[in-house]
């Protein structure tokens, strides 16, 4: 495959309007952009051994990094621990890495790094995370199952920015469909926008060098305008210091959080089942969709074309030419098999524990939907017939037939040993199990423990809950086996399959009647309470409805999680409830008992998502992940119940939130509890206000008015107080550095120190003396980045000005028509007539680009929403099923480890919050900073209060001043003025 480097650039401006260029640029039929926007790569490309910062490459970069680490630790896992359990881990870990094409990609460093005893102790896990960050990296997304690139980027990131052909792989697929398209066809070009590139010192000139023959665009806008927008983004998005020792907390926080789904996914592919559904169902759909836009766009692609970028890019453009009935079949049918594939995992042998089978299912419906909301851009009609065909896949199932959707055929062993060593065929017949031993009930009852002990709905004491099956969620199906185990042959499955859409239907009917209405007026298996009264009340906009509808969804899967977690021993939500008692608000004035048995069910939800979805629940005090507690080894299990009985010094230092479990388990070890010493890896946890862990009787108030304005951001959106950086003080800074330079530049204050170019190169030259080392993201360079003169006059000296086209961003957003033929024009395509612009910049490119480019909180937005519909459900269990079920979504809809470990975190945050607020009223400081900072750092960008504020007047009037004549220098550049410019 030939490569297709890109033929445009758009290299600047930052906040001028790139990303808007970029995505219409896209909806061109001739124009591939890459897949990524700022790949960074020419002002990278000097970079050496530092990691790049910032952005998604700083992203990209760490998450591979923690690859190679854990790697690299899963390596000498095999050799330092004699477990089986480690030793398959790590097994199946490197053959993952295998298959990717990756087995060779742990340096020779990191295989010779000698474990230490926290690595040690840390290993089952990291073996598993690091196949996580593995999975999440190179496996194939649950759509569409590429085959493998041929030319597989290399884990590394500084010799991938480097290699010339990996940039390239920025643009795949595309150059397949130049080199066969029909002669005389236009032209496919691709292009990539990177608007750092003006700013960086030296991307041009690595572009000249590289790229000759590329054509520049650069969008300029008003300088104080462009200023501004961009210090907006700072202060939404970071104002925390970066923790010195980022990396390992990263990394091993990375692996807590995504351990959870590596076993999921380790388990589903144990059971030799996921290659069947990426295999069969996932190709078939790709084919599909490739077949279909082969035909459309008369050109051929690669099919990896249409997996190898994000899926919501991939299906963007699919849907608009595969029919959307077959796309909800090929989905619903991969959700099917995903479900076959990951039900079978709770029987495999090696599967732990029945909850990474729910867990998995949760992830797999709940991507499934993700990649579907992504490819309808709306909740609307794509996902509601996509509910609606899985809801009658759901319910072949139960009656039976399970052939046609791929997705119950599940046949025992004759005489297997209870429901744990099972094969599974594809549509196979669905019924005749075995029955047996039937997993942790039956285990337990055998052990003799009292029935009480075992039943589903008392969480906590059961230890040896493994693989009973029990993924339904259903509250009934536990004791439906009775002390003598359960049957899991196909008829069980099938009851508990009843008994999870009959626990979906009260989840619905209790929380969100409107779709109750709905499934029964539309046939598509609602059910149950609720009467034409209800359903007439229960109106809302579409929007709401389908979100209801897909919060149905997920909470069905949430529930499967949470039911199954019953079966789990839960120390923390035991410790959480006893010691926590602000957090949960159990210790309510006027709490009933009735309440206090719901906060610790609701403790207990919050204590799943923490260990079953993120890995950071009771691992945070017990130690492992998974397996049994380290820290509380000896302790018969089947004696704790809600009078759990913990040693006294075994009791917890530190609040379940905090993520830094060596911590605790130090505290453990100092107890008389069984524990390995661990080293001390941060204090952090030291640092946090233990305010909720206190035994509060009363709520914290809410803050009062006068430090309201503290509040950088609105007290109820879940944000710590930050300090913004004063905006006056800071453009008055940078001004003061930027004016000594060129001042310089201009030969002090007689001036006439040459012509603009001599200026320009003058001051170029002395820049970095003046505002240091031009870095890249947001880093409070605000004032530099509008200096368009100095950047195009640096531009010019490598890129012929003919390569360069300048456009001006209020042209672009006023006048699209008019300014996209002449970029046509400029890098050599046809003329197009996007759809978009008939009128004018409608809802739709902002669609795209939302749906293009999505920031957190585009990404989130629906999940939040279901936050938010959690709020006013009346039954707090109901809220934490959709509190989970909102986590969920957020964590499949990312596919980059450190962005699903940072998602991850702010939903925990959320979660917490959530729930204090719903409970207390009180916004109430809960989250550590150290996790508030991840946050807001790298993702969650909220709105600043101010965000819609003008710029202050005094200091608009100055920057104005100061860019005067740098405004005045790009005019005569261009030969065009702007006058708005000037003041
Ligand atoms: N069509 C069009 N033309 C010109 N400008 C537009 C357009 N669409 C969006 N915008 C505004 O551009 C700002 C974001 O610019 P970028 O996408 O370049 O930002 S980034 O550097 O990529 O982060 C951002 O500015 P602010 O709203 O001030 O943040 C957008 O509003």
């Amino acid at each position: 495959m030939g490569v297709c480097l890109p033929s445009f650039i758009i290299a600047g401006c930052q906040k001028t309007g790139t990303t808007a260029l970029a995505v219409m640029l896209d909806e061109h039929p001739n124009i591939g952009m890459s897949l990524v926007k700022e790949v960074h790569y020419f002002d990278k490309i000097r970079v050496r051994a530092a990691v790049a910062r910032g952005g998604a490459a700083r992203e990209i970069a760490g998450g591979l990094r923690a690859a190679d680490l854990l790697l690299s630790r899963a390596a000498h896992c095999r050799a330092a621990m004699p477990s089986p359990a480690a030793q398959a881990a790590a097994r199946t870990a490197q053959s993952i890495a295998c298959v990717h094409g990756h087995h060779g990609s742990v340096s020779a460093d990191s295989r010779a790094t000698l474990p230490s005893a926290h690595d040690r102790s840390i290993c089952p896990s990291l073996c598993s995370a690091q196949s996580s960050l593995r999975w999440q990296h190179f496996a194939p997304p649950p759509l569409y199952s590429p085959p493998p690139p041929p030319q597989a980027p290399s884990a590394n990131p500084q010799r991938r920015k480097r290699n010339m052909d990996a940039y390239a792989g920025y643009f795949p697929g595309f150059s397949a469909g130049a080199a066969d398209a029909p002669t005389g066809a236009p032209p496919f070009i691709t292009g990539e926008a990177t608007p750092f590139y003006m700013a960086s010192t030296y991307a041009c000139e690595e572009i000249a060098r590289r790229l000759p023959t590329a054509k520049l665009l650069v969008l300029v806008r008003e300088p104080v305008e462009r200023a501004y927008s961009e210090f907006k983004v700072r202060a939404r998005s970071c104002c925390c210091r970066r923790r010195a020792s980022s990396t390992p907390v990263e990394v091993e926080a990375a692996a807590a959080v995504l351990s959870g789904y590596a076993r999921a996914a380790l388990h589903a592919r144990g059971a030799a089942c996921a290659v069947r559904c990426g295999a069969s169902t996932a190709r078939t759909a790709a084919a599909a969709v490739h077949r279909a836009l082969t035909r459309r766009e008369g050109r051929k692609l690669q099919p990896h074309a249409l997996s190898a970028g994000d899926r919501c890019r991939c299906l963007m453009k699919v849907r608009r030419v595969v029919d959307q009935d077959a796309l909800i079949d090929a989905l619903a049918a991969n959700a099917a098999a995903a479900r076959a594939c990951l039900l079978s995992a709770a029987d495999h042998p090696a599967a732990p524990r029945n909850v990474t089978a729910a867990l998995a299912l949760v992830a797999h419906t709940t991507a499934c939907l993700a990649a579907a909301v992504g490819a309808s851009g709306k909740l609307d009609q794509f996902t509601g017939p996509l509910l609606r065909r899985m809801a009658e896949a759901e319910a072949a199932a139960l009656r039976g037939g399970s052939g046609s959707s791929g997705g119950g055929g599940r046949r025992r062993r004759p005489g297997g040993s209870g429901g744990r060593r099972v094969r599974f065929e594809d549509g196979g017949s669905g019924g005749g199990g075995s029955g047996g031993g039937g997993g942790a009930y039956a285990d337990a009852a055998r052990r003799g423990a009292p029935r009480r002990d075992i039943g589903p709905r008392r969480p906590g004491p059961v230890r040896e809950a493994v693989v009973t099956g029990d993924f339904s969620g259903s509250g009934a199906s536990g004791g439906d086996g009775g002390g003598g185990g359960v049957s899991r042959g196909g008829g069980g499955r099938r009851r508990e399959l009843g008994e999870a859409l009959d626990a979906r239907r009260a989840v619905v009917e209790e929380c969100f009647p409107a779709v109750a209405c709905d499934a029964r007026g539309s046939g598509g298996g609602g059910g149950g309470g609720g009467d034409e009264g209800d359903c007439a009340d229960a109106t809302g906009g579409d929007d709401q409805v389908m979100l209801r509808v897909y919060a149905m969804s997920a909470a069905d899967g949430v529930r499967s999680v949470g039911r199954a977690a019953g079966g789990v021993s839960c120390v923390g939500c035991a410790r959480a409830a006893r010691t926590c008692p602000v957090l949960l608000g159990a210790l309510a004035p006027g709490s009933t008992r009735a309440r206090k048995r719901q906060m610790r069910s609701c403790c207990h939800c919050i204590c799943s998502v923490l260990r079953l979805d993120c890995g950071l629940g009771p691992q945070w005090m017990a130690g492992t992940q998974w397996g049994p507690p380290v820290a509380l080894r000896g302790v018969n299990f089947n004696t704790l119940s809600d009078n759990i009985k913990i040693p006294a010094s075994a009791r917890y230092a530190f609040p379940p939130r905090c993520r830094l479990r060596h911590q605790t388990l130090r505290h453990h070890a100092q107890g008389d509890v069984h524990a390995e010493p661990l080293p001390r890896r941060s204090s952090a946890c030291h640092h946090i206000p233990t305010l909720h862990c206190k035994a509060h009787t009363t709520y914290p108030p809410c803050p009062r008015q006068e430090d309201a304005a503290r509040y950088t951001f609105s007290p109820r959106c879940y944000l710590r107080r930050e300090t913004v950086p004063d905006l006056r003080a800071t453009m008055r800074e940078e001004m003061r550095m930027l004016s000594r330079c060129y001042d310089a530049a201009r030969g002090g204050s007689s001036g006439g120190g040459g012509g603009d170019a001599q200026v320009l190169a003058r001051m170029d030259a002395q820049l970095e003396a003046c505002i240091g080392t031009v870095r890249t993201g947001i880093s409070m360079q605000f004032v530099y980045r509008g200096m368009y003169a100095l950047q195009l006059a640096r531009c010019a000296r490598h890129v012929p000005p003919e390569q360069i086209m300048v456009i001006h961003s209020e042209d672009l957003k006023e006048r699209p028509q008019e300014v996209l033929p002449r970029i046509h024009a400029f890098i050599g395509v046809p003329d197009h007539d996007y759809p978009f612009l008939h009128e004018g910049l409608s809802e739709e490119l902002h669609d795209i680009i939302t749906h293009k480019y999505p920031t957190f909180e585009n990404m989130t937005g629906h999940a939040r929403s279901l936050l938010r519909w959690a709020h006013d459900c009346p039954s707090l269990m109901r809220r934490n099923d959709v509190i989970l079920a909102s986590l969920n979504l957020i964590l499949t809809l990312s596919s980059h480890p450190i962005v699903v470990l940072s998602h991850a975190m702010c939903l925990i945050a959320l979660n917490y919050k959530f729930n204090c607020c719903a409970v207390g009223g009180a916004p109430i400081d809960l989250v550590p900073d150290d996790l508030n900072c991840n946050c807001n750092c790298c993702t969650l960008r909220w709105r600043l209060e101010s965000d819609h504020e003008p710029m202050p007047q005094p200091i608009r009037s100055e920057m104005t001043e100061f860019y005067r004549p740098h405004n005045e220098m790009l005019f005569r550049m261009l030969g065009r003025e702007f006058p708005k410019w000037l003041g």
